[in-house]
């Protein structure tokens, strides 16, 4: 089968990704932080809200609705992650899984038809069986280095591994995991398209230049 990639999704929307949901911000307001990280050249957000978030299902969609509206009128792609029902609700851009979400060819069935697919690998099989899927848009991969942000990530894959997913991969790789100003170039000069980030802004006092180095290096 041909791939077929979603008429939204255009690699450049990886070169700076914000991955976050109300379990990494505290008490903080998240439409506040992505409005900033948005002012700050971000080129996507996944709505990643899970693990110790605070919200029932009816509370996660109401968010959602925010969250979707500033992303469109920022024309930032909206991308919801796990959840392809809340992403069809919420008429997502994209859905981002991985290996231990629901199958990624029931995702596919599953999603809007014309959303972005994105998946996540750690291994070289994985990612040929990404290249069979012809829906699949991007691979996120990773943790490339140690996280605080995922308890439940696997080890951290490292530079070698994610290049060498690079030189097989159909499809952009976006790295994740323990991105942060020093690794950046690293990443860039691996063969990533971009970085996907939480603690990056989240965790940061100045947004706008914790964006801004993403930006210099896969702009
Ligand atoms: C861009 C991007 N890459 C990888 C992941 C991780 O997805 P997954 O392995 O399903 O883990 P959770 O995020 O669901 O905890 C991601 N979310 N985004
Ligand atoms: C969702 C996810 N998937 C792999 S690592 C990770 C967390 C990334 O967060 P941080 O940028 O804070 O390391
Ligand atoms: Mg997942």
């Amino acid at each position: 089968m041909p791939r077929v990639p979603s008429m939204k999704f255009k690699s450049e929307m990886l070169q700076a990704y914000f991955v976050c949901g109300t379990q990494d911000i505290g008490d903080r307001d998240l439409p506040a932080i992505l409005n900033e990280a948005i002012a700050a050249g971000i080129t996507a957000f996944q709505y990643r809200d899970k693990g110790e978030s605070k919200l029932n299902d009816e509370q996660r969609y109401q968010l959602g609705v925010i969250l979707r509206d500033i992303c469109n009128n920022a024309q930032i792609s909206f991308i919801v992650d796990d959840d392809v029902d809340l992403a069809n609700k919420l008429n997502a851009d994209g859905v981002h899984v991985g290996q231990k979400d629901e199958r990624i060819t029931k995702v596919v069935r599953d999603a809007n038809p014309d959303m972005m697919i994105g998946l996540s690998c750690q291994t070289i099989e994985q990612t040929e069986i990404a290249n069979e899927i012809d829906r699949v848009d991007y691979i996120g991969a990773g943790p490339i280095f140690s996280t605080n942000s995922k308890p439940d990530a696997v080890a951290p894959m490292g530079l070698e591994l994610m290049e060498d997913m690079v030189n097989i991969s159909d499809v952009p790789i976006v790295a994740i995991g323990g991105i942060d100003n020093t690794n950046l170039q690293s990443l860039k000069n691996n063969g990533a398209v971009g970085a996907a980030f939480i603690t990056l802004v989240t965790q940061t006092d100045d947004i706008n230049r914790s964006v801004k180095n993403v930006l210099d290096v896969f702009k």
